[in-house]
């Protein structure tokens, strides 16, 4: 597998060229979002400038060529994760309005008490305040499968977890705070034994590596268009179609209709059912051109760029001797991440020290407070890679621990 032409992507994204104080812009906060490539940002000019039209097959041109770029970017992201067409295929907002739409499509209306949602101690606040939130309205009990000392989910206390009073599975594909890159298609599997639907959060694995949701038999799975080069203001819901088909819609309006009469109204076919209103078409759209773009450079290139800098990362924070790595030692389950402290130095100080740099990390505890809670730290800093990133850049984020270490230490 060839190595990624990174001099030649970077000159994609003028962003990267910034500098400030002098200093060009070491952009390490990719979880949080990743830049877009001038293709993606072109894609959605060309769309104000040329066929902007509501969708939903309007009768004039605009209207038709817009609705068709819609509904195509729906099957190119079909394409994307090998779902089986657009059926399956729900724009949202984002993952935390994909986790969301189940919760209370499915969730409000299917849960009650004696019923078990099981999530992982890992899970993002997308996915843990949502099923937490079902939980107390509905009765049923939220359980946490464990992260062991490695950072790694604990899957025998999955399986001991996992009973037959369990509906649903809802669990992060790849950690945003440990790296973790979870084994969904064994949790998939345990949930199916007993019934129980699979839901990943897909929001840190879809951007930086090949996911087929087919083969891992998940029932939904979700992720944002802002983290794989792509717009912000869409995200994908995948859901099995059976199981789409028989969710009721839980936002009614326009688009998403069959037939309206003052006493009664009917959906219409899916994805529309539950797309209602004015979509974000340009989103649509910026979001084919992200898929393109990526699978053009391949996403197993991806995957192995991002692990070589994780790795890299990982290696040089690990032989600094007052720094602390959360999650699994470099390798094939983590992700393209890495969250550490610095001893002494708050991870918020550490960070402005580093944004002293012009280096862009993350500080807090990345919308995993009971994560946090567990690893008995307040906050982490955070540095996250794409494939524009270099290994001269992460050199750059170890060289300037020791500003931290003469100001905080
Ligand atoms: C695993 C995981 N699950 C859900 C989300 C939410 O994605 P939205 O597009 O914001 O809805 C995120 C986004 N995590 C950002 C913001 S906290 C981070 O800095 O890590 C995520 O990482």
């Amino acid at each position: 597998l060839e190595s990624l032409d990174v001099e030649a992507i970077r000159q994609q994204f003028p962003i990267l060229q910034r500098e400030f104080d002098g200093q060009q812009v070491v952009y390490l906060d990719n979880a949080a979002t990743t830049q877009t490539p001038d293709p993606v940002v072109n894609a959605m000019s060309d769309y104000y400038r040329e066929y902007n039209a509501n969708v939903h097959r309007g009768i004039h041109h605009l209207s038709q060529e817009a609705s068709i770029a819609y509904e195509e970017a729906h099957d190119r992201v079909a394409e994307f994760i090998n779902a089986d067409g657009r059926e399956e295929i729900v724009f949202t907002k984002n993952t935390t309005e994909a986790e969301n739409l189940v919760a209370y499509s499915w969730g409000l209306n299917e849960l009650e008490p004696g019923d078990e949602i099981v999530l992982t101690e890992m899970e993002h606040h997308a996915s843990l305040v949502t099923w937490q939130q079902i939980g107390k309205r509905t009765g049923a009990d939220v359980k946490y499968i464990q992260v062991d000392e490695t950072g790694r989910l604990d899957m025998d206390h999955a399986r001991e977890l996992i009973t037959d009073d369990t509906e649903i599975v809802s669990a992060v594909h790849v950690s945003n705070t440990l790296g973790t890159v979870n084994p969904a298609a064994e949790l998939t599997e345990i949930a199916h034994e007993h019934d129980a639907f699979s839901f990943l959060d897909g929001a840190q694995a879809v951007p930086n590596r090949p996911v087929d949701v087919d083969a891992i038999d998940a029932d939904f799975y979700a992720f944002s268009g802002h983290k794989m080069a792509g717009p912000t203001g869409i995200g994908v819901l995948y859901g099995k179609r059976e199981l789409l088909e028989e969710m009721e819609p839980y936002l009614y309006g326009g688009g998403m209709i069959r037939k309206v009469t003052f006493e009664e109204s009917t959906w219409g076919d899916l994805p529309w059912k539950f797309e209602p209103g004015t979509p974000p078409i340009a989103e649509a759209v910026g979001l084919h051109a992200a898929v393109d773009w990526l699978e053009e450079i391949g996403m197993d290139r991806v995957r192995t760029h991002e692990e070589a800098l994780a790795a890299y990362a990982y290696d040089r924070l690990e032989a600094e001797d007052d720094v602390e790595i959360y999650g699994p030692e470099a390798g094939s389950d983590r992700g393209g991440l890495v969250s550490f402290n610095l001893e002494g130095v708050h991870a918020h100080d550490l960070t402005s020290i580093m944004n002293d740099h012009t280096i862009a990390v993350r500080a807090g505890d990345h919308c995993t407070q009971p994560l946090h809670d567990k690893l008995g730290v307040p906050a982490s800093t955070r540095a996250s890679f794409y494939v524009y990133n270099t290994r001269e850049e992460v050199d750059e984020l170890v060289a300037a621990l020791e500003d931290a270490r003469q100001l905080f230490a």
